[in-house]
């Protein structure tokens, strides 16, 4: 039988993965709150379409940092993907590629970032860095993204220490299994771990700034006042986000976090959001408040581990086909023709 919502796939991905590692992609920071929330908020929101405006051609493309994507839906960076299908990354870059949107390529990812560009012609990569306490490694690891023709730098934010994932305390999931590791961490003949910064601040943006020509993305932008001061630090791009919910528990759903931040910044640069995308109304919903394009994270994983590079096509596909059909019911014959009356509180 055809799979035909996000969430059926991921109850093939429950049904396929080992519990452990189920719950180590579906989780999140101690009660989950934040982690439902990102969900749940889409849910209380409604569509008001409009009507009579002829809409025959449809435009679901977008330009982001001169990356151009087919539709509005970005792949989050996740980690591990090889725990969720022996080709990983590459599987993935192949399916984004597919679809013709842009694949965020994870620090943690267990492909190098060569090779997941080498493994998919023509994708669109961009490269998610947890900025490292040693900054000649940090340097060198944002070389080999650029080498590798990634074409912006997505630097995570929310994350100075990792989250309280009780799931993975309670299973003892803290390692990858000896035939797995992150990849882009590789140091000579030594792997490095992954550090958390508690010490990042805005100088090392500015430091950043000054190392890569790259655009940089600040991702796990939350409050309007860091949005703001983004803008005086020269970041092309800010992503809402609080890294679904395996973070700070009791963040606000990023949905609802979105208006205040497209406000703060006020166009001076595009705003992405991530966080409970499940349906192409959850897509619209978003573009409709200020958002210029919407990542998804879980939801890749699922259509990964449920049938690898073509459960990933299959999940893009299906997400394509559904902003498509919302967005021609809404009387929309672009994502641009979107706008704030368009969404109501529903309860
Ligand atoms: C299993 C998993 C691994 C993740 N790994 C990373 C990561 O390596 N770097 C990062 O910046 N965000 C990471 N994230 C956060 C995602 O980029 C994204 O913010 C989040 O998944 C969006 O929410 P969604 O899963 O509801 O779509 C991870 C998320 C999950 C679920
Ligand atoms: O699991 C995560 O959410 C994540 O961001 C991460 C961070 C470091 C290593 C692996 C994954």
């Amino acid at each position: 039988m055809e799979r035909l919502s996000l969430r059926e796939f991921e109850a093939a991905a429950h049904d396929r993965l080992e519990p452990a590692h189920y719950d180590y992609f579906a989780g999140g920071a101690g009660d989950e709150i934040t982690v439902r929330a990102n969900e749940v908020a889409f849910e209380r929101l409604g569509l008001l379409p409009r009507v009579l405006r002829g809409t025959v051609k449809l435009q679901t493309g977008v330009t982001l940092l001169g990356s151009r994507a087919a539709m509005p839906v970005l792949v989050a960076p996740t980690a591990f993907h090889r725990l969720a299908d022996p080709e990983g990354e590459r599987a993935t870059a192949r399916a984004a590629a597919a679809a013709e949107t842009i694949m965020i390529v994870s620090m943690a990812a267990t492909v190098a970032v060569e090779d997941v560009a080498a493994a998919a012609p023509g994708a669109r990569l961009w490269f998610q860095l947890y900025v490292q306490p040693d900054p000649a490694f940090t340097e060198a690891v944002v070389r080999r993204a650029e080498a590798a023709g990634c074409g912006a730098l997505v630097v995570t934010v929310d994350s100075p220490v990792l989250g309280l994932r009780e799931r993975d305390l309670r299973n003892g999931f803290h390692d990858l299994p000896e035939h797995l590791c992150c990849e882009n961490m590789r140091d000579g003949d030594r792997v490095r771990p992954i550090a958390m910064s508690p010490g990042l601040s805005w100088e090392h943006i500015d430091r950043l700034r000054d190392m890569t020509a790259l655009p940089i993305v600040l991702k796990g932008i939350t409050h309007p006042e860091d949005a703001r001061l983004a803008l005086g630090h020269g970041v092309s791009a800010i992503m809402v986000s609080n890294h679904g919910g395996r973070q700070l528990d009791t963040v606000p759903a990023t949905i609802d976090l979105l208006p205040d931040v497209v406000a703060a910044v006020g166009g001076a640069v595009p705003v992405l959001l991530d966080g409970g995308v499940r349906r192409g109304t959850d897509v619209l919903k978003a573009l409709a408040l200020g958002a210029a394009a919407v990542a998804v994270g879980r939801p890749v994983i699922w259509g990964l581990a449920a049938d690898g590079e073509r459960g990933v096509t299959r999940v893009l596909g299906r997400l394509r086909a559904e902003v498509e059909h919302a967005l021609t019911l809404c009387g929309c014959a672009s994502v641009s023709d979107l706008e704030p009356g368009m969404v109501r509180r529903l309860c």
